[in-house]
C-alpha cells in the first residue's frame, strides 16, 4: 500500500464497474472444441439482470455455440456457467429443471411447432413444465399472445397461416410462457423488414423495463443494437474480444469492432439515430 501513488489509490477505493449489478449469468473460461477445431477458447462473459446484451460476432465465429452451451445443449470441454448464482455442473436433476423453467429461447430457426396452432404452442412449456388444467393453460396462453402484440384471433391459426413478424412474435410468446427471467434470442429481428425489425425490438425493449427481463440477443441487426441493447459484447478469436455500451464499441480501435461499428452502413444507422 505505501508504494501506492494517489492514482493508484483511488482506483483500488473505486467500486470496479458493475460491482453493485446482480450477475444473473456468469460464465468463465469456456472451452468448447469439435474434434481438433477449437470454437471457443477460456471465454468470459457476465450478463446483468435487466439488461439487453446483444451478442455480436463474425459468421462462423461462435455466437450460437455459446448460447446452446449456455443452454447445456453442448458440451464444454473447461470452465463454468453459473445462471441465478448455480453452478450449472453442480446442480441435480430437479435443480436443473427449476433453471430451465425460469430460462426461455427463441432459436434462429424452427420458431414454432409447424402442426400446432399458436396457442398450442405457446402451451407447450407448460405441458412439459406444468400440471396445470386446460382451461388456465388457454387463459395464459392469450394472456401471452396478447402481451406479445398478437391480434387474440391469432391463437387458433397455424404457423403456416403468419406473417414472418407474427411467427416471431408468436415465438416469443412461448419463449415467455413460464414468466422466464431471463430471455435467448438468436437472431431474432433475421427475417424481417426493417419496420418488422424495430417492433420487435421495441416490444422486447418494453419487457426489459416493464417485467425487469434480462434478454441475451445474438444478432447482426446494426439497428437492434444502435437502439435497444444496454451493452454489447463482441465474439471473435475464439473469445470476447471487446465488452461494453456502444459508444465503447464506437470507440475501439479493434479493427473487426471498429469495421463492424464504424463501417458505412453503422454510419449511416447513426446518422439516422442522432437525427
Ligand atoms: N455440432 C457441431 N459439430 C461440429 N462443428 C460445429 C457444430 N456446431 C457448430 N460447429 C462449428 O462451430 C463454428 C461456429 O458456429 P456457430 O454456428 O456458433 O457460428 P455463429 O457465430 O453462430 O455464426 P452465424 O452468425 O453464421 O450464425 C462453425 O465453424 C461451425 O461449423
Amino acid at each position: 500500500m505505501e508504494h501506492m501513488q494517489d492514482q493508484d489509490l483511488e482506483a483500488a477505493s473505486a467500486p470496479p464497474q458493475n460491482a453493485d449489478r446482480d450477475v444473473i449469468l456468469k460464465v468463465r473460461d469456456v472451452s468448447v472444441s469439435f474434434g481438433p477445431k477449437a470454437v471457443l477458447d477460456h471465454l468470459s462473459l457476465d450478463i446483468y439482470r435487466g439488461e439487453i446484451l446483444g451478442f455480436v460476432g463474425a459468421s462462423g465465429a461462435g455466437k450460437s455455440v455459446l448460447l446452446r452451451t449456455i443452454l447445456g445443449l453442448n458440451r464444454k470441454s473447461s470452465g463454468t456457467i453459473e445462471i441465478f448464482g448455480l453452478n450449472t455442473d453442480e446442480i441435480n436433476d430437479a435443480e436443473r429443471v427449476a433453471v430451465d423453467m425460469r430460462i426461455g429461447v427463441l432459436f434462429q430457426h424452427g420458431a414454432l411447432f409447424s402442426a400446432l396452432t399458436v396457442k398450442e404452442n405457446v402451451q407447450v412449456p407448460m405441458r412439459e413444465y406444468l400440471d396445470l388444467p386446460q382451461r388456465l393453460m388457454d387463459e395464459l396462453a392469450l394472456l401471452k399472445i396478447k402481451l406479445v402484440g398478437l391480434p387474440a384471433d391469432a391463437a387458433d391459426k397455424y404457423p403456416s397461416e403468419l406473417s414472418g413478424g407474427m411467427i416471431k412474435r408468436a415465438a416469443l410468446a412461448r419463449a415467455l410462457a413460464l414468466d422466464p427471467d431471463i430471455i435467448f434470442l438468436d437472431e431474432p429481428t433475421s427475417g424481417l423488414d426493417p419496420i418488422g425489425a424495430a417492433d420487435f425490438d421495441e416490444l422486447v425493449a418494453k419487457m426489459r423495463d416493464t417485467m425487469g427481463l434480462t434478454v441475451y440477443m445474438v444478432t447482426h441487426d446494426l439497428d437492434s443494437l444502435f437502439s435497444v441493447c444496454d451493452r454489447i459484447a463482441v465474439l471473435g478469436q475464439k473469445k470476447v474480444l471487446v465488452e461494453g455500451s456502444l459508444q465503447d464499441m464506437l470507440a475501439s480501435e479493434e479493427p473487426w469492432v471498429k469495421s463492424y461499428f464504424r463501417g458505412k452502413r453503422a454510419r449511416q444507422i447513426d446518422l439516422t439515430a442522432r437525427n
